[in-house]
């Protein structure tokens, strides 16, 4: 079964672009995939037209080993844009395998081993009444795992003023009132989307009491592993990590120091289901959960469910948090999965098992759009 041709779409669907590969076999039988670099979706497109230059008449089944080609055949191995899209092209063999066969996915990943995925929601309230209210209409809901975020998103067309100590304050302050009225039962984190130094994520964590939140993901930048040693000293709140890594390599020094209690992998940056599988792995021999991420579209979600069916060691996977209306999912895509009561049902159809529109993806183009500029008070930059 020969790779005929590699597609990729970057369009804006519904509320945001996606970036959606499709590989094409001489059998008649097609994969999709779903690539992960937010907001640089055109770098990712051309590093697909270079890898279909040599992937075209390819074994389509082979796909370790066309794994490494495509990560290894540069003299400049991996990086974030190529392995964006080496995960596409790797999901999308996936698919081809799965339905070439007959079977999900999660079947050729070593099976099932639940039948359902939990899940963890997010609130994306400012911090205040308005947090709190919100918390709790998703704990009386029956969701088990909740997640603040900053509380502060910034806008895409107009600067925002970050005011880390602020920030602290409010946050600090609301999550310690949320766990006294949640009681100890539900799990309560936050995704402090590396906006703080390692003096200020300290400072933070030390203003709650003990027990108040059961992770902090990505408090810091993450390329500097050391730096993670040196916040660990300082707090002892759980790190979830890497939904920015691109490869087991970015992990490797993390679990090997016992620096990330949850694994973020980001099957669309990671590297695909090949590169997933690996990292769970890993991740398994230190004892640690992967906890997906998933901010994407459906073909996202559902190669990250198939992952999640196959592994041992999950928490909770995401739920895309930051788009609640996927009305438009609906024209795209057939056999999206869609969340209910905080699980994702494990498909069972062949492949990925969802499929797309492709003749209405093709209508749509790409929208240039840059994620929110936040400046600190004093006018200097500061991540969003
Ligand atoms: O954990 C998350 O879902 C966030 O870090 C998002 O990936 C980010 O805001 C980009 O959408
Ligand atoms: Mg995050």
């Amino acid at each position: 079964m020969k790779i005929s041709d590699i597609k990729c779409y970057p369009a804006w669907v519904g509320h945001r672009n996606l970036c959606l590969v499709k590989v094409e076999t001489d059998e008649g039988v097609y994969g999709w995939g779903e690539s992960g670099l937010s907001s640089r979706e055109l770098a990712v497109a051309g590093a697909v037209k270079h890898f279909r230059e040599f992937l075209i008449g390819k074994d389509a089944r082979h796909i370790g080993s066309l794994w490494q080609e495509m990560y290894r055949s540069q003299y400049f191995e991996g990086g974030r844009v190529l392995t964006a899209a080496i995960s596409a092209i790797d999901i999308a063999l996936w698919d081809i395998a799965g339905k070439a066969l007959g079977v999900p996915v999660h079947q050729l990943l070593g099976g099932q081993q639940r039948t359902e995925i939990p899940l963890f929601v997010t609130s994306t309230k400012a911090f205040g009444e308005e947090f709190l209210a919100d918390c709790k209409r998703l704990a009386d809901a029956g969701y088990q795992v909740i997640r603040a975020t900053t509380g502060e998103h910034g806008s895409p067309v107009k600067p925002t003023t970050f005011d880390v100590r602020k920030s602290i304050a409010l946050a600090s302050g609301c999550l310690t009132e949320l766990r006294q009225e949640l009681g100890h039962d539900k799990v309560l984190g936050i995704d402090y989307h590396h906006r703080l130094t390692v003096a200020e994520a300290a400072s933070f964590c030390q203003k709650m009491p003990v027990g108040t939140l059961d992770f902090i993901e990505e408090p810091i930048r993450d390329q500097t592993p050391s730096a993670y040693a040196a916040l660990r000293s300082m707090t002892d709140v759980p790190f979830a990590i890497g939904e920015e890594f691109a490869s087991k390599w970015d992990f490797a020094p993390y679990l090997e120091s016992g620096l990330n209690q949850f694994a973020r992998i980001d099957v669309c940056n990671v590297g695909g289901l090949t590169e997933a599988m690996k990292v769970a792995a890993m991740a398994e021999t230190h004892y640690i959960d992967v906890m997906p991420h998933d901010p994407l579209g459906p073909v996202c979600t559902a190669a990250t469910i198939q992952m999640c069916a196959a592994i041992p060691n999950l928490s909770w996977c995401e739920v895309a948090p930051y788009d609640t209306d996927k009305s438009d999912h609906d024209r795209f895509f057939i056999n999206r999965p869609i969340e209910t009561k905080g699980v994702y049902r494990v498909s069972q159809a062949p492949g990925l098992g969802v499929d797309v529109n492709e003749d209405l993806l093709a209508e749509q183009s790409f929208k240039f759009w840059e994620a929110p500029r936040l400046y600190k008070p004093d006018g200097s930059y500061t991540n969003w």
